[in-house]
């Protein structure tokens, strides 16, 4: 059991409020009048979640993005967000990480709205946090609507990232659309407020396909059974398609694309991919060119 795992459960045990939504999906909701208020806060810590050398342009904009696709996977609209920075010494370095975190919420008219500022003792390593606020006027999928007959579908391919990474960590100057996917996530809010009133349950991909798969079947009570990991042509051409490179891939995590549930017969309304279905019973099973795989003993990123 991972620590993260543990704290969670502990956690978890101690919660009493429904918009909480029993810390099983990516954020907390609630109710507003006419409207719900839908809340996520995500970290990113230097050396876990991006590389010491890598742009601060690019560090802002990954803060942002990670916070705007939990409000993705909810099909939620952005309010305003609340940011909490540790200056880094370097007035022109702060400068740029804030250009990039504003061009990302820009481009989903997200406004800033507070935060808090700190100094940290020299020579520790940083974080950034971002608490999000977004609105739903409609419903707000969860991870625990899976039902068995379901098709499982992804809004694009996974993996990129995680060999954008290795392409950074091996050449903090490196470029492409694989660093890109790292550096760069795009994420999906059109798309999200277009499925979540079809879906029965909805996630965004950020600690790897197979983890988050399996706490979507174990948030629904169901079982997943994934038959297919979509590549990218940019992976398939850097590295190939082998069954190592697909297993991976489906472990890599900083995907940032919806993972979401249909009723079988119901057609995605945006541009997806079937990766497998929902039945009765509990865990993932993963199927690669047909045959079932053991699954790794890690099945994503977990702190
Ligand atoms: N320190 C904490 N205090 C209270 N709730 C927490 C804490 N850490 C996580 N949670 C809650 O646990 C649930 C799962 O969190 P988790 O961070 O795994 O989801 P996520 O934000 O979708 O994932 P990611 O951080 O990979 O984007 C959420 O409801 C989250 O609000
Ligand atoms: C330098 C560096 N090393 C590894 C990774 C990969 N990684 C770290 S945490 C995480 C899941 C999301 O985190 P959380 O669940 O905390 O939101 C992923 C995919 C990275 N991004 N940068
Ligand atoms: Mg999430």
């Amino acid at each position: 059991m991972s620590d993260e795992y543990e704290f969670l459960t502990l956690l978890r045990s101690r919660i009493v409020h429904d918009g909480a939504r029993g810390l099983m999906d990516d954020v907390a909701v609630l109710p507003l009048g006419e409207t719900r208020l839908v809340l996520t806060s995500d970290t990113i810590v230097e050396g876990v979640h991006y590389l010491p050398a890598d742009p601060p342009a690019d560090i802002g904009w990954k803060l942002a993005a990670v916070n705007l696709s939990d409000l993705a996977a909810k099909g939620a609209r952005p309010v305003g967000c609340m940011l909490n920075y540790a200056l880094s010494g370097d007035a022109a370095w702060d400068a740029a990480f804030l250009g990039g975190l504003h061009d990302m919420l820009d481009r989903h008219a997200m406004p800033l709205l507070g935060g808090d500022t700190v100094k940290m003792p020299a020579g520790s390593a940083r974080s950034y946090s971002l608490t999000a606020m977004g609105e739903s006027r409609g419903v707000v999928p969860s991870r625990a609507g899976a039902q068995a007959g379901d098709r499982l579908y992804v809004t694009g391919p996974v993996g990129d990232a995680g060999i954008g990474l290795d392409l950074a960590r091996a050449d903090p100057a490196a470029s492409g659309p694989l660093v890109d996917a790292y550096r760069r996530p795009r994420p999906r809010l059109s798309e999200g407020m277009l499925l979540a009133p079809v879906v029965s349950a909805m996630m965004d991909l950020s600690d790897g396909l197979l983890i988050d798969a399996a706490r979507m079947a174990q948030a629904s009570q169901v079982a997943i059974t994934i038959d297919h990991v979509p590549l990218s042509p940019a992976l398939e051409k850097a590295r190939g398609a082998s069954t190592a490179v697909q297993m991976a891939a489906a472990r890599a995590g900083d995907d940032y694309e919806l993972l979401f549930t249909l009723p079988r017969g119901v057609a995605p309304p945006v541009r997806a991919i079937p990766i497998g279905h929902v039945s009765s019973g509990a865990g993932l099973t993963l199927m690669i060119d047909g045959a079932a795989m053991p699954l790794p003993e890690r099945l994503g990123w977990e702190h």
